[in-house]
């Protein structure tokens, strides 16, 4: 007789749904017993799928390039040292924009999971990005020994990001973060988004010019493209509905102070050959958690942490 066909109890208890996770050809992919799912290419640490509620939460370009030429234009890229075209006279400025963490292979360092009560897990993709990583025209550009730990963690109700910075080297860096997170809805004028009120913002299709926000819906009926600052981090932004205010996401932060807010609307839509189709700006919004309008300093051996949370139709 076989005995290792034999059920035993222990067996019966094994078979209980559990997270699962597979790395196969460059992408990570995790998902929970109750049905969410997280996708991630090692290349950017970007995350490229988020399902929730039987449902994908986050915008992908349909002409989005996924072979590692370039950046990936949707999801969660994320922003590294430095946010849009680096500043002339910086230690970033032979940089392109947005640095090099969105267009660099990262490792992946592995998957963890826990269970907070019976059936309601959490299962956390780490990724790692070190200097000795960075192709050579990137070492060259900016120098400095620093360490990226993302982390990647899927629950039933969120998915949250978090990036650990590290300066591995003898001397201070200067870097600015930023999540570049790409919300999938069914209609941007049918969107709003709260909790930006009376925050001061610089707006990118106005000459860089700073405004206050005087709306508490901010709806999006143009080019879009503001940096509001100094935001209370514990205070989520809430993107909701306008016709029926039902909330879509809430995201939260910690240690991320500002938000890009970006829709390219018709023209800029048109102009960028990864995105597609045209009238695909309907269906997205960016709501970017940051720290970019000023500099986090890292000293010798310091660490910093970002981290975003976003929940879905809450
Ligand atoms: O085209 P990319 O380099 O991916 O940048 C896309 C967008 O990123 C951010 O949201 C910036 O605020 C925008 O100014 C920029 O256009």
């Amino acid at each position: 007789m076989d005995r290792s066909k034999k059920p035993s109890a222990i067996g019966v208890g094994a078979s209980l749904p559990q997270p699962s996770v597979s790395v196969q050809d460059g992408l990570i992919e995790a998902s929970l017993p109750s049905g969410e799912s997280v996708t991630v290419y090692l290349y950017g640490a970007t995350v490229t799928s988020w399902k929730a509620n039987g449902q994908e939460q986050l915008f992908l370009s349909q002409k989005a390039v996924l072979d590692g030429s370039k950046p990936v234009r949707g999801g969660i890229p994320l922003v590294f040292p430095v946010f849009g075209p680096p500043p002339q006279n910086h230690a970033t400025s032979s940089l392109p924009q947005h640095g090099f963490a969105r267009n660099s292979t990262w490792e992946f360092l592995g998957k963890s999971s826990s269970e907070a009560s019976k059936g309601d897990f959490a299962v956390k993709l780490d990724f790692g990005l070190s200097h000795t990583m960075l192709s050579e025209e990137f070492r060259k550009a900016w120098p400095y020994e620093f360490g990226l730990v993302y982390s990647v963690t899927l629950t039933k109700s969120a998915l949250k990001t978090s990036l650990q910075v590290t300066n591995e080297g003898k001397e201070n860096f200067e870097f600015q973060v930023l999540m570049h997170t790409y919300l999938s809805v069914e209609d941007i004028s049918n969107i709003r988004i709260k909790n930006l009120e009376s925050k001061t913002y610089v707006d990118k299709t106005r000459n860089a010019s700073t405004h206050t926000e005087s709306s508490p819906a901010l709806a999006i009926t143009d080019e879009t493209d503001r940096v509001y600052q100094d935001l209370d981090p514990t205070k989520p932004i809430i993107v909701s509905t306008a016709s029926d205010d039902q909330p879509l996401f809430s995201i939260t932060r910690e240690a991320l102070g500002d938000i890009v807010v970006w829709n390219p609307w018709v023209e800029k839509a048109k102009g960028m050959s990864d995105f597609g189709p045209d009238e695909a700006y309907k269906n997205m919004v960016c709501v970017e958690a940051g720290s970019v309008s000023t500099w986090q300093t890292l000293e010798a051996g310091d660490s910093w942490e970002g981290v975003q949370s976003i929940k879905s139709r809450l």
